[in-house]
């Protein structure tokens, strides 16, 4: 009897990019399990489209290996794991260290923890990948999210590291955009100077990440790499 296709993990699917992936993924017929912190309007349309959804919180160590439990538990095998989860957090004053922890947590021992843990279940698909969200802010620093910056910066380095480790079966990549999509509130000001950052100038949307994810899912000759999604960020 021939095996239903392994389903792709993606991590903080409960809004913006996450979630479209994760729409577009279901379009295609791929099996999906986010995993969600609130319980949002999006999680509730992803289940009612088949997706299963397990709640999990990543700011610590116990609750990344409670995720792991939980998804082991529900399959035995994924075809990819996409790690979106991630929070944009400033040094708020008398916070840093606790922001510090949180970044470090979320950005790179979650990623580090679930590859370690799931890679069993990835050498059970063929092909295998793994894509980590980074940022484009990791290629020079940032003066206003310090943590956030050199976690990502790390997790940079994770895809590197994994990628030599889990070749030739699970191809590890990364995906570092620059704007993708605003946030409500954020305001015309901040829109209007954000835009001129690039040379392109645009808010592509949550679509261009997925056609990157789609080119790394598809593409059965790149590994160690991290796509720059960046409208040309780096020319100005
Ligand atoms: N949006 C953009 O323009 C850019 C995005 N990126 C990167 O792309 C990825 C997706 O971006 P975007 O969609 O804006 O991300 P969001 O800011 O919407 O965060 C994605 C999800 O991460 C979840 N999350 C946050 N903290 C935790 C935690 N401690 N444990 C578990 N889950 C958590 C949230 O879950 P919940 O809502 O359920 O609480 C949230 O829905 C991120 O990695 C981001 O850094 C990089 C550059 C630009
Ligand atoms: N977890 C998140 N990371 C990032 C976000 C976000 O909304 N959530 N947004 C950005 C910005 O778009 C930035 O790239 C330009 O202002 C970066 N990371």
């Amino acid at each position: 009897m021939s095996r239903s296709a392994a389903p792709i993990l993606i991590t903080g699917a409960s809004q913006r990019i996450g979630l479209y992936c994760a729409e577009r993924l279901l379009d295609e017929g791929q099996p999906v399990i986010i995993s969600y912190r609130t319980e949002r309007d999006g999680v509730h349309r992803l289940r009612e489209r088949g997706a299963l959804a397990l709640q999990a919180d990543f700011s610590n160590e116990a609750g990344i290996l409670a995720f792991i439990e939980a998804l082991k538990g529900h399959t035995d095998c994924l075809r990819a794991i996409v790690h979106n989860a991630s929070d944009w957090l400033t040094e708020a004053p008398g916070q840093e260290a606790d922001a510090f922890q949180r970044m470090f947590s979320v950005h790179m021992l979650a990623p580090y923890l679930i590859n370690l843990h799931c890679e069993a279940l990835l050498r059970e698909s063929s092909p295998a990948d793994i894509v980590h969200l980074s940022d484009d802010v990791a290629r020079k620093g940032s003066e206003k999210r310090i943590a956030y910056c050199a976690s990502k910066a790390g997790l940079d380095n994770l895809t590197l590291s994994f990628a030599a480790r889990f070749a030739p079966h699970i191809k590890v990549n990364g995906i570092a955009p620059a704007l993708v999509m605003f946030n409500a509130d954020d305001d015309e000001s901040y829109r209007k100077k954000t835009l001129a950052k690039s040379a392109l100038g645009i808010e592509p949307g949550p679509q261009v990440i997925y056609q990157g994810l789609r080119y790394l899912l598809d593409n059965p000759y790149v590994t160690g790499t991290t796509l720059t999604l960046n409208g040309g960020r780096h020319l100005k």
